[in-house]
């Protein structure tokens, strides 16, 4: 079975308070219980949120060699973090970005440092964009 890790990035544990309109009403837990319900018995699947960039680079130095698959969704640190791209490069492990809004259509965060080492890019799906880079990594 492939492992795969879904990472997220600060604030969004904040999903369901924070500007609904934008992120939806759904709760990070209430996500990944649906990712669980869906995915469970076809790939082992491992989660991890922090607000914390060091937290962030620890989990995935200590995904080397043990984790097939990165989901990440880099949230803020989307935008500034060599640190987390270079411990993403450092592992050499394949990964999809996902973000809940199209972060295209924003002037002012229209381009991921991450985006040019993905596989591929997801953005503006809401929390179907996890469950359409699972179903991806599946099939490859
Ligand atoms: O925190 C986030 C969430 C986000 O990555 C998304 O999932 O749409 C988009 C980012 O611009 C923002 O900083």
């Amino acid at each position: 079975m492939k492992k795969i890790l879904i990472i997220n990035g600060p604030n969004i544990n904040m999903l369901g308070i924070r500007e609904p309109k934008k992120y939806g009403k759904n709760k990070l837990s209430y996500i990944n219980n649906k990712i669980k319900e869906k995915f469970e018995k076809k790939i082992k699947l491992f989660f991890f949120q922090s607000n914390s960039e060091e937290k962030i680079i620890k989990k995935i130095h200590k995904s080397y060699k043990k984790i097939n698959y990165i989901i990440i969704n880099p949230a803020g640190f989307s935008y500034n973090s060599y640190s987390i791209l270079d411990a993403m490069l450092s592992v050499d492990i394949k990964y999809i970005e996902v973000h809940i809004t199209n972060i295209f259509s924003r002037k002012d965060r229209d381009r991921s440092i991450f985006s040019r080492n993905a596989i591929c890019i997801i953005s503006g799906m809401g929390y179907m964009g996890y469950i359409s880079a699972l179903k991806f990594l599946i099939k490859i």
